[in-house]
């Protein structure tokens, strides 16, 4: 015996009683017509298509740029902003945009072209891989100084063309990076999106400009890798990054190199040796170190093979400034317009270091000297997870092509960074900064 309707649809009391029967003749007339079949397919895949852009945009939002801030790009108040800080101020003057300007070194760098005279204009997508208050606060300090800071993305092509639509800019400074070699292990993909995605974005805009601007960029000392040679010359080889933060710099490197190439942009890429100062990065060994140690909470201590300490060539930001201006002032043209070269275009690397190298037991005592209070040390042996032995640099080429002569001792930059560490955070900062 079949079953009866109510069995296989129970009425429940507060529930409607829906007849089998009845809800398959609904069913029928609405798919009755072809041009009725037709018109729900269309509402189906246009609903299939609004939940996967959805999907695909939280998932980049979350994986990749950890946005905190909305964007509104365009407007005249919006438009007015970029041209008045694009505005040159003195003769010979140049006109940058600086990507990642509410970072550390992208904040000093901008600071020191507008005390020129250059115009800037900055771009930053203030992602949350450390305390955005922090980029927020940088940010505050170039507005200070008239500088604007676009919040948004090196990937966002169509904001760069607006922007380049707005200003002529002669040279582009390319800070804009996900940084952090140990942090590459937690999430690669951001190091993908940034490092190598966001930096072909960004030159395909500059290759399309007309005039091309020069491009100066952040690569890393870390390229040089397991090298065990020393000092680190620019002639060395690069072909064993420990970290994916530095394949992605070398990457970077052969990058621009093809657009120097085929286009003829005047490309001068930097490798920075751990810089480190007032304004600086919470994620870096330095600045968790002063926390934890005011806080009296531990610190962990990483030592190499056979108990040999790590060292680190600690440059000080002001000394990475000047190289940074020293480049742009020196980067000669790039020949090509409108994605063609004209010519050879000068394609440089450097080594900004500070040519002496420091432990990272050494580094401890200087702070704790500083901070007047003795640190809870856990010393315990490198993990594999990207770190490098040591570094130093040789700076022989920097010397002499940009006149880049460091001249802050690891002592002298580490008072500094602590002086400015107590007058923002306080003495019981106990909020956590990374
Ligand atoms: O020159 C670069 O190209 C890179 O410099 C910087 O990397 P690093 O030199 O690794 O700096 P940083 O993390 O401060 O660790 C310093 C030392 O402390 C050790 N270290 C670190 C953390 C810890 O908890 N304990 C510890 O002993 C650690 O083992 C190391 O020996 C930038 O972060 C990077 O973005 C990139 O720019």
């Amino acid at each position: 015996m079949p079953p009866l309707e109510e069995e296989l649809f129970p009425s429940t009391p507060g529930k409607i009683k829906i007849h089998h029967h009845t809800m398959s003749r609904a069913i029928q007339r609405c798919f009755t017509s072809t041009s009725t079949m037709f018109l729900w397919a269309l509402f189906l895949i246009a609903l299939m298509a609004s939940y996967m852009s959805i999907q695909s945009f939280v998932d980049s939002g979350s994986r990749y740029l950890h946005h905190t801030n909305s964007r509104v790009h365009g407007g005249l108040v919006w438009e007015k902003q970029i041209r008045s800080s694009a505005q040159i101020r003195r003769s010979n003057g140049i006109s940058v945009l600086v990507t990642g300007a509410a970072g550390f070194v992208g904040t000093h760098v901008s600071l020191a072209l507008k005390k020129r005279g250059d115009g800037v204009v900055g771009l930053d997508n203030f992602n949350d891989y450390y305390d955005p208050s922090l980029k927020k606060a940088r940010c505050a300090l170039l507005d200070s100084h008239n500088i604007f800071v676009v919040d948004g993305d090196i990937n966002d092509q169509r904001l760069l063309a607006k922007l380049f639509d707005l200003v002529a800019f002669t040279h582009v400074m390319h800070l804009a990076a996900q940084a952090g070699v140990r942090y590459a292990m937690e999430n690669p993909h951001s190091y993908v999106h940034s490092n190598v995605a966001g930096l072909v974005t960004l030159l395909e805009q500059c290759k399309s400009a007309d005039p091309q601007p020069a491009i100066v960029w952040a690569s890393s000392s870390s390229v040089y890798g397991l090298n065990d040679k020393t000092p680190f010359s620019e002639s060395d080889r690069t072909d064993q990054p420990a970290s994916l933060y530095a394949a992605t710099k070398k990457a970077g490197e052969a990058i621009t190199h093809t657009y120097n190439h085929i286009y003829g942009l005047s490309i001068t890429g930097l490798r920075f040796f751990t810089v480190y100062g007032p304004w600086g990065r919470p994620d870096m060994a330095y600045f968790s170190f002063t926390r934890n140690i005011l806080q009296g909470k531990p610190i962990t201590v990483y030592r190499g093979k056979n108990r040999v300490d790590l060292a680190r060539d600690f440059t000080y930001i002001d000394d990475i400034v000047k190289g940074c201006v020293a480049s742009l002032d020196t980067s000669g043209k790039s020949t090509g317009s409108g994605g063609k070269k004209k010519g050879a275009a000068p394609y440089r690397i450097f080594n900004l270091g500070n040519t002496s190298p420091v432990t990272v037991p050494a580094l401890v005592s200087i702070l704790e000297k500083n901070l007047k209070k003795k640190a809870k040390k856990n010393v315990v042996e490198m993990p594999g997870n990207g770190d490098v032995p040591f570094t130093h640099a040789n700076i022989s080429l920097a010397q002499r092509e940009l006149g880049y002569k460091p001249t802050t001792d690891l002592p002298t930059g580490l008072r500094k960074f602590v002086k400015w560490y107590l007058s923002y955070y306080g003495y019981d900062h106990s909020l956590p900064v990374n």
